[in-house]
């Protein structure tokens, strides 16, 4: 400490990085006299002064590190735990989509995520006023100087109170030794030799992302807002060393993760050189930057190169370097791997780039090294952060997972990104570029999965998801000694009126006359009949139509089509249709010409008409079996059967009885005393009383059985139909029948068909939206104009619904099903969707869980801050004349984490874009509690210290506004556009 009687305020504000009106401004706040930047004040004032400024920053900073040391730790132990793959989806995921995945995976696995995102042990520094370093001299480093000279620049000595070189930046005012620019560069140096403990701890006690705030600080972008730091000296912009530092020894520190600590003496903005064990410069990449850049094709190979480093920092110090081989232009040491080496030569000849000898740090790839050290810092980060094409985009993408993928199709992107092995970032990121805008939690059409496989090298298989929760039983393949035959499953289609109701009844009453099988006729969809002590099944509904939409479901049972052609009418339009479908199922068909007891009876016309449709009878040469019956007589029937059983004979139908039983619904309803029943047919296995079933989204645990004649069975062989009791819900006829081993897994299995099912319904449901209603007005579809209202205040809410009430809409009318006051809730959302209803928000902001069921669900949510607009749009779309052909799209969406206050650029906020991208001088609006506080432009946009032109999701980012100033940490920014879109 010095001690000083009069500190001038000029003084202090070069001290601290403030300019003389700040620094006046606040000594009066303090009550200090101080009339211009000549005044003095006393050592104890300035004392006063300086903690004023220092002490929120030091406690702040102290906490900061305490959690950055704790998610280093994480960080480190997930990447050693988690397997590679693992890492490679959870590592990148941004929070809220660490949110989504930790739902998927264990508590740990989501949690690692999280502390990655952070660059660990980064102490928080306020940055430095950055008056000396903006204007900062960009001085040489002292190339070789020793670590130990360079730690204590000649600089003025530090002020007072100046904490211990390492130790806090933002902390105690004293801690800032005003370094003069030239030497600035050697008190960087000094920090390698600080415990890499230290710095290996993060600060922060921030909630939110002190890391980011830290890094931006560090960089001197931005200052804390009322918090100045004491005299924190920024490190070199990259760009304006005058060697340019080799990117990927810049980033050792970084990646090292154990950085030297920075002296409070840290080189000021501007000085070339400067930053090795400093915050990361521009050019170099956070540790979420470099997982972005990794994660695809060998995210975890890069990750792990760099762990060591970081937590290296004591167990591989390479020795202190003299000098880089090559003079190595800057190369700074930070490395943590080597604290004790003469941390940057700014840029100097001699910088101590990597100690002679010392291995390459395992956190520089080869490509790093190789291509990028000739890049400035500048370049590097713009090639960081430029979207991925080229090369970068090539290797970033690439599926990790080698072979065919089975995928279900409707997978979210998140699952699909999981089941290829990438990040579900990269796929919105492929998908963005396709101008495809979708979330990790949307579900993917086919289409966008296949251009996103063949984006990514994947390559997939589309499966039903049936196919693979069932694949264990399909893979079992019986063994012929097990199978038996069984009875031949029969249907009977033809034109209208052919008769073939008559027949299927006259084969029934000609069984049950017979005696063969007892009890009262049941009609339950099928039955059987027994010919010669062998069974035949009929599915007695007749006609196509079933037998068509059993098909559409994936029901093949039928082994042999009957097709009855009337004799005394010939082939019809049915019939033909009929002959269509039996082909088209590609099943054995056989035909009966019925009514041949009829005196216009014509069978040889009926069996010429069938040649045009290649159906040609044996008796013709052909190979169609063709029988003349007559239903009412009953002539002939049993030579029918006779054949179906031939027919059966030559198609083998067998089936294995000592299985799990599956099967299909041929039919099912709800029935008053006995709730849901529905008719399966077995055809492989044997179903048994007790159970447990699954078909569509209905499970089942078999409580009764009932055969065709009412009869009470326990027990069902294949290809016979039984009445089931016992059922959840209402099968669909078609359903397939599986059985699970117990009642929990047939009801999640189930349910997860019913969600499923109900999300392709909402994916696939046209939703009415602006755009959509002047077609549902002009078809007549439209009434009523359903609209739920919510505002910021109550003022608004009425007069919206007010005025909606008032329009008119040439004879729809508009009828408000909920308003209120407040952002949109889910439940708003979930009225919306069931009433079909359109949502105005009036400067509110659907919640998040409200905006997910937003996506699910496709209901149109307009979101205005002036009513006549919204009555514009409503009235305009009615008539079908909705002009706007441009359309608002949120493009990202960040969130402040930190304000700062730079001197004569007023605030910058530190933000975290959470999804999209955000861009200058993009259109963005302030959301605070899901309020739109202001609507602004994106004045500025920086990395580090550099402009950037946008920013992607999961990375850091300082924001400034064009007018609104008035951020609160926590306030979410809203990046919107406006797009030409297609008009229905
Ligand atoms: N004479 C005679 N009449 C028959 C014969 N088969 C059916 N019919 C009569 O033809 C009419 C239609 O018979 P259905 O069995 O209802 O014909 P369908 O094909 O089931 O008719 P849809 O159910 O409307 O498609 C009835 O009046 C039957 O009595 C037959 O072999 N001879």
């Amino acid at each position: 400490m010095v001690a000083l009687s009069k500190v001038r305020i000029y003084e202090l504000a070069k001290e601290t990085g403030l300019s003389n009106k700040e620094v006046l401004d606040r000594v009066s706040e303090l009550g200090i006299e101080a009339k211009s930047h000549s005044s003095s004040v006393s050592e104890g004032d300035a004392l006063r002064f300086r903690e004023s400024l220092g002490k929120a920053a030091a406690e702040k900073e102290a906490a900061e590190k305490e959690r950055q040391r704790r998610e280093a730790e994480e960080y480190e132990r997930a990447m050693t735990e988690a397997k590679p793959k693992e890492r490679t989806a959870s590592r990148i995921l941004p929070p809220h989509l660490r949110k989504a995945a930790q739902s998927e995976e264990t508590g740990e696995s989501a949690a690692a995520p999280a502390a990655r995102m952070r660059p660990p042990a980064q102490p928080f520094r306020p940055a430095d006023s950055g008056s000396t370093s903006v204007g900062g001299q960009p001085t040489p480093a002292a190339p070789s100087a020793p670590a130990g000279e360079t730690a204590r620049p000649g600089g003025p000595p530090p002020r007072p109170a100046a904490p211990p070189p390492p130790a806090r930046p933002g902390g105690a005012p004293p801690a800032r030794p005003a370094t003069p620019p030239a030497q600035q560069p050697a008190a960087a140096q000094s920090s390698p030799a600080a415990p890499a403990g230290d710095q290996a701890r993060p600060a922060a006690g921030k909630p939110m992302d002190p890391s980011r705030a830290a890094a931006i600080a560090r960089q001197g972008v931005v200052y804390r807002p009322g918090e100045k730091p004491p005299q924190q000296q920024q490190p070199t912009p990259p760009q304006q060393q005058p060697a340019r530092p080799a990117q990927p020894a810049a980033r050792g520190p970084q990646d090292g993760g154990a950085r030297a600590p920075q002296q409070p003496g840290q080189p000021p903005m501007g000085t070339p050189g400067v930053a090795t064990s400093g915050p990361p410069r521009p050019g170099q990449p956070t540790i979420p930057e470099r997982m972005l850049r990794g994660k695809a094709v060998e995210p975890v190979r890069k990750v792990e190169t760099k762990l060591p480093q970081e937590g290296s920092g004591k167990r591989s110090i390479p020795p202190p370097l003299k000098a880089a081989p090559k003079g190595g232009p800057s190369r700074p040491a930070g490395g943590p791997g080597r604290p004790g080496g003469p941390g940057r030569p700014g840029g100097g000849p001699a910088g101590p780039g990597r100690p002679a000898g010392a291995p390459a740090g395992p956190g520089r790839g080869k490509k790093g090294k190789k291509r990028r050290g000739d890049l400035s810092p500048q370049e590097q980060f713009e090639q960081n952060n430029r979207p991925r094409r080229g090369r970068r985009q090539k290797e970033a993408v690439k599926a990790a997972v080698e072979g065919p993928v089975d995928v279900v199709p409707g997978v979210t992107v998140n699952e699909f990104a999981k089941a290829i092995g990438v990040n579900a970032v990269d796929i919105v990121a492929v998908l963005f570029r396709m101008g495809e805008m979708v979330t990790v939690t949307q579900s993917m059409s086919n289409d966008l999965i296949e251009l996103v496989a063949a984006e990514m090298d994947a390559e997939i298989n589309f499966v039903d998801a049936d196919d693979l929760l069932f694949a264990d039983y399909d893979e079992v393949q019986d063994d012929p000694a097990d199978l038996i035959d069984r009875p031949p499953v029969v249907t009977v289609m033809g034109h209208v009126d052919h008769g073939k109701t008559l027949l299927l009844d006259s084969i029934r009453n000609a069984d049950v006359v017979s005696g063969e099988a007892g009890g009262i006729t049941q009609h339950i969809g099928a039955y059987q009949v027994t010919r010669d002590g062998r069974k035949i099944t009929f599915i007695d509904t007749p006609g196509h139509e079933a037998f068509t939409a059993m098909r559409a479901r994936g029901a093949s049972v039928t082994d042999v089509a009957i097709l009855v052609v009337a004799a005394d009418d010939g082939v019809k339009p049915q019939t033909v249709e009929a002959i269509d479908h039996i082909k088209a199922a590609d099943v054995p068909l056989m035909v009966a010409v019925n009514k041949i007891d009829k005196e216009n009876a014509d069978p040889v016309k009926v069996r010429t008409q069938l040649t045009e449709y290649e159906l040609i009878a044996e008796e013709f040469g052909g190979d169609t079996t063709m029988v003349n019956v007559s239903a009412k007589t009953g002539e002939n029937l049993d030579e029918l059967l006779d054949l179906i059983l031939l027919q059966a004979d030559v198609e083998e139908t067998k089936a294995n009885p000592n299985r799990d039983a599956r099967g299909t619904v041929i039919e099912a309803h709800l029935d008053r005393g006995r709730g849901a029943v529905a008719t399966v047919l077995v055809q492989n296995g044997t179903l048994r009383v007790g159970d447990n079933l699954v078909a569509g989204v209905a499970s089942c645990k078999v409580r009764a059985m009932f055969d065709d004649v009412g009869e009470r069975v326990t027990e069902a062989e294949p290809s016979k139909p039984v009445m089931v009791l016992g059922w959840s819900d209402v099968p669909d006829a078609g359903d397939e029948f599986r059985v699970v081993d117990d009642e929990r897994t047939a009801r999640d299995i189930a349910g997860d068909r019913a969600t499923r099912a109900r999300k392709e319904e909402l994916a696939n449901r046209p939703r009415l939206t602006l755009e959509s209603l002047g077609d549902a007005v002009q078809e007549g579809q439209l009434t009523n104009l359903n609209l739920v209202v919510k505002g910021d205040v109550s003022g608004t809410v009425e007069a919206v619904a007010a005025e909606m009430d008032k329009l008119d809409l040439e004879g729809v009318r508009t009828r408000i099903v909920r308003k209120g006051v407040g952002a949109v809730t889910n439940d708003d959302v979930v009225l919306a969707d069931a009433s079909d209803a359109i949502i105005i928000a009036f400067n509110v902001r659907p919640e998040a869980n409200a905006r997910q069921t937003i996506e699910e669900t496709g209901v149109d949510l307009r979101q205005y801050s002036i009513i006549y607009k919204a009555i514009e749009d409503i009235e305009a779309a009615v008539k079908g004349l909705l002009a706007p052909t441009f359309e608002e799209f949120t493009v990202g969406r960040a969130e402040v984490r930190e304000v700062f206050k730079v001197p004569r650029a007023g605030f910058v906020f530190g933000s975290y874009v959470t999804e999209g991208t955000i861009k200058r001088n993009a259109s963005v609006r302030v959301v605070r509690d899901s309020v739109v506080v202001a609507d602004d432009t994106i004045g500025s946009l920086r990395r580090f210290k550099d402009d950037v032109a946008e920013v992607r999701e999961g990375f850091e980012c300082g924001i400034g506004l064009d007018k609104f100033q008035d951020i609160k940490v926590g306030d979410e920014f809203e990046v919107y556009e406006e797009r030409e879109v297609a008009r229905d």
